[in-house]
């Protein structure tokens, strides 16, 4: 049986639609991971999920049960990080589980020994006696992702699981979540804005992009989709002409550009670079500088939606840009955004 199977699901808060009719399935034992930037919805379709908000149409299940008709199982199947920390800084770690596991029924032996598994996963055993207060940000993350698990819950929602933590304690959680579905045998669904976390930990990811989900696949794939490496060149000048010379060349894959750059999806980057120069100097644009990117999950939301989540972030635009050409206003700066691949312009 798939953890989690969606189908259709919307919400709408009056004009915004958060989540437009989303249908896709997550198989039991996987990490799957949601990416995209603040505000595409995220949240929304996990709170549809873990039966704290009413979808406005579709259904889903969680477990086998139903989330609007069964809410009680679904709840009882699932575990929940929520992305703002819960904890109870006055109390230890282990008052904080011992609250949550009353919540959840259990009684004193259950309690005992599912505490001792969690403590002894999120590697805080020595600590458990501790005040939360005292604890580093890393370790109230563990924390709350063990108690999480605490009732075993089959399926473990994490919401945006490192936000606000450091590289170095990114990187210790996200093994600590790889331990979880590994050793618990947990399926995990996860939002994240960051690229890297997608990369590292998802078995497969959905981009999402304002409300809609843009691609779904292993990030290997994802990134092969892509077919080549993307050339960048920093330009001044007019970016049209060196357009039309690219459509001239069989070996561009595909390209994007906005008034300050182009970038460039060719196979091996390197062996093009001089000619890629060459083309933009024959355009009368000037280059500041040159990038070779391999593909990355960054590179692949921008293909699918004309823009990086940086800049969906840095804008707040909810508007996708790869109709073709389109123009877009970003306060005072008018992009031009043109994707071409290698069936055409799309
Ligand atoms: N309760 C609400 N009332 C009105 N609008 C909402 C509400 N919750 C979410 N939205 C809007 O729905 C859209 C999706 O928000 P959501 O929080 O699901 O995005 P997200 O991808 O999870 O981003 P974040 O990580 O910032 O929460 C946004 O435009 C947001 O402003």
């Amino acid at each position: 049986m798939a953890a989690i199977e969606i189908d259709g699901l919307t919400k709408t808060f009056g004009d915004t639609t958060a989540v437009d009719d989303l249908s896709f399935t997550v198989e039991d034992g996987e990490v799957f991971g949601l990416l995209g930037p603040n505000g595409a919805g995220k949240s929304t379709l996990i709170n549809m999920l873990v039966t704290l908000l009413r979808p406005d149409a579709g259904t889903a299940t969680v477990n086998g049960y139903d989330i609007t008709e069964e809410t009680a199982a679904v709840r009882n199947s699932l575990g929940i990080v929520f992305q703002e920390p819960a904890l109870d800084e006055d109390l230890t770690g282990e008052e904080n589980l011992a609250f949550h596991a009353r919540l959840y029924g259990m009684n004193k032996r259950e309690r005992e020994t599912n505490m001792g598994e969690v403590f002894e996963l999120v590697g805080l055993t020595d600590e458990r006696n501790g005040l939360v207060g005292t604890y580093s940000g890393g370790m109230k993350r563990r924390l709350e992702i063990g108690r999480g698990l605490l009732h075993e819950p089959t399926v473990l929602f994490l919401d945006e699981p490192t936000v606000g933590l450091d590289a170095r304690t990114r990187r210790d959680t996200w093994e600590y979540i790889q331990r979880m579905n590994e050793e618990a045998g947990v399926s995990i669904v996860l939002t994240t804005h960051y690229i890297e976390e997608a990369e590292q930990l998802c078995d497969r990811v959905a981009i999402v992009d304002d409300g809609d989900i843009a691609a779904i696949d292993s990030p290997a794939a994802l990134k092969d989709s892509l077919g080549g490496d993307v050339v960048s060149l920093a330009v001044d000048g007019p970016v049209a002409d060196v357009c039309d010379r690219l459509d001239a060349r069989p070996w561009v894959i595909g390209y994007e550009t906005n008034e300050a750059s182009v970038n460039v999806t060719v196979e091996r980057g390197e062996a093009r670079i001089a000619e890629l120069v060459r083309l933009a100097d024959d355009a009368g644009v000037a280059i500041r500088s040159v990038d070779i990117h391999r593909p990355n999950l960054e590179t692949v939301f921008l293909s699918l939606t004309g823009t990086t989540i940086e800049e969906r972030e840095a804008t707040g635009d909810s508007e996708s840009g790869t109709d073709g050409e389109s123009e877009r206003q970003t306060g005072s700066m008018t992009r031009r955004t043109r994707t071409v691949t290698s069936e055409g312009t799309e």
